[in-house]
């Protein structure tokens, strides 16, 4: 893999802490030089009064906010974002040496890239015209294999923080973005349901990958000499019952990725660990596998996301999904959820997927009920798939009447399905 090892300078840093509006500033990058700048922030209040417009343009207005009336819940999400871009910026001089090589005293294979951290983030240099992904965790995990999968030919960016990931595109370091949101074993990853909210990428497609888990630890090692077991919380989740009756007396330990914990237990030469994790990370690390196909289901599946700065153009000629996010408020009754949902009903259109966070600005509210006590509501922020594309009519009329029941919608991509057999995925990336 080509190894990305430049220093430039950090301009971008005064613009973003001085300029907030300018938050999405575009930088194109000509042998490491900024050369054009755009900005596209505030676009918001948007409708569909004659259906979504065929330009990019357009559509990328579209994709902005369509309403926010909710102005503090939309500053806490400016100013949220304008705290992470400061952590990045938080270099102590503008010159940053972007290095992804592995460093030396690193005792694992050589070649495998260093995920990029917090600090490592700046403008990127000039790479070319290979696409780079950007996924959380080290070679080895299902993200990069998902990277893979949905960009074929594509330079993976290994990253440490789901944050991180998003950040990369953002800051033009990647071009897209691949990101885990849900499984079929362990549920929902909340996190990156915050982050497309706290981050303005786009949603431009999904990859399905099924997850076939494997028991990793050093060569030699027997599965009863196990005292812990490591692994990224969902790869837990997702073999609870086989590890049970694998290694019953280990200790279970988080682990920021699979293959992270492989890397970790190869570089510490640990006798009394192992990994859940991948083959293929069993053999970048060179681990041996204690046992396959670990997953308490057989049919475990993770669903990706790819996300990129420009939304894509959505189109009929083939089935596409729309991701939304929407809020209320308290003067909009009680029956919003129940309003929103049969507006896709009433179109004969499919939600394949609803999920609810507690409200970023206002988690909690309380009400005064007379001499009782007061009321605790929580207020949440739904998060809802669709079985439509952007360019149907029938999906635009669904959001315009969803827009007057909300004080907040956001089209978060709309996209094609992924209706690829799981069958052609090759076996080593999984
Ligand atoms: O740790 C990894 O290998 C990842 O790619 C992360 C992740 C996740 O976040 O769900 C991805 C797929 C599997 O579901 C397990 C873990």
């Amino acid at each position: 893999m080509q190894a990305v090892s430049s220093a430039f300078s950090c301009d971008l840093k005064p613009l973003i802490k001085t300029n907030p509006t300018a938050k999405n500033a575009r930088f194109s990058h000509v042998n490491g030089k900024r050369v054009s700048v755009r900005c596209s922030y505030r676009s918001e209040s948007f409708s569909f009064p004659n259906g979504v417009g065929s330009s990019r343009a357009d559509w990328q207005s579209s994709c902005a906010i369509l309403a926010s009336k909710v102005a503090s819940a939309e500053n806490s999400i400016i100013g949220g974002l304008a705290d992470q871009v400061a952590a990045v910026n938080g270099h102590s001089n503008g010159s940053v040496n972007l290095s992804l090589v592995p460093s030396e005293t690193n005792n694992v294979k050589p070649g495998l890239v260093q995920p990029l951290t917090n600090t490592d983030l700046s403008p990127a240099p000039s790479h070319g015209s290979t696409l780079r992904v950007a996924y959380q965790g080290v070679p080895g995990a299902y993200s990069e294999a998902a990277a893979g999968k949905a960009y074929p030919n594509s330079e993976a960016i290994p990253c440490d923080q789901f944050d991180v990931a998003f950040q990369a595109v953002e800051l033009w370091i990647a071009d897209r973005a691949v990101l885990p949101v849900e499984n079929s074993l362990g549920g929902s990853i909340h996190r990156n349901y915050d982050l497309l909210l706290r981050h303005r990428l786009h949603i431009v497609g999904e990859v399905q990958i099924p997850v076939h888990h494997c028991l990793l630890a050093l060569p030699g090692v027997r599965a009863d000499c196990i005292a812990r077991v490591i692994s990224h919380p969902q790869a837990l989740a997702q073999t609870e019952g086989s590890l049970n009756k694998l290694t019953p007396r280990a200790a279970i330990e988080a682990f920021h990725d699979t293959a992270a914990a492989a890397e970790y237990i190869a570089t510490n030469n640990l006798r009394d660990t192992a990994a859940v994790a991948s083959a293929r990370a069993a053999e970048l690390y060179g681990l041996q596998i204690l046992a396959d196909g670990i997953q308490d289901d057989a049919g475990n599946v993770t669903r990706f996301l790819m996300l990129a700065r420009d939304p894509i153009i959505p189109r009929t000629d083939r089935p596409f999904k729309t991701s939304i996010v929407f809020a209320a408020q308290e003067h909009q009754g009680t029956s919003v959820l129940f309003k929103v949902l049969s507006a896709f009903a009433f179109r004969n259109i499919s939600l394949t997927k609803i999920e609810s966070r507690p409200h970023h600005n206002c988690p909690v509210r309380v009400v005064e009920d007379g001499s009782v006590g007061t009321k605790k509501h929580f207020e949440y922020t739904f998060y809802v798939d669709f079985e439509a594309s952007m360019a149907e009519a029938r999906a635009q009329n669904a959001l315009a009447e969803v827009q007057e029941y909300t004080s907040f919608l956001r089209v978060l991509g709309s996209y094609p399905m992924d209706m690829a057999p799981w069958s052609t995925l090759p076996s080593e990336d999984v």
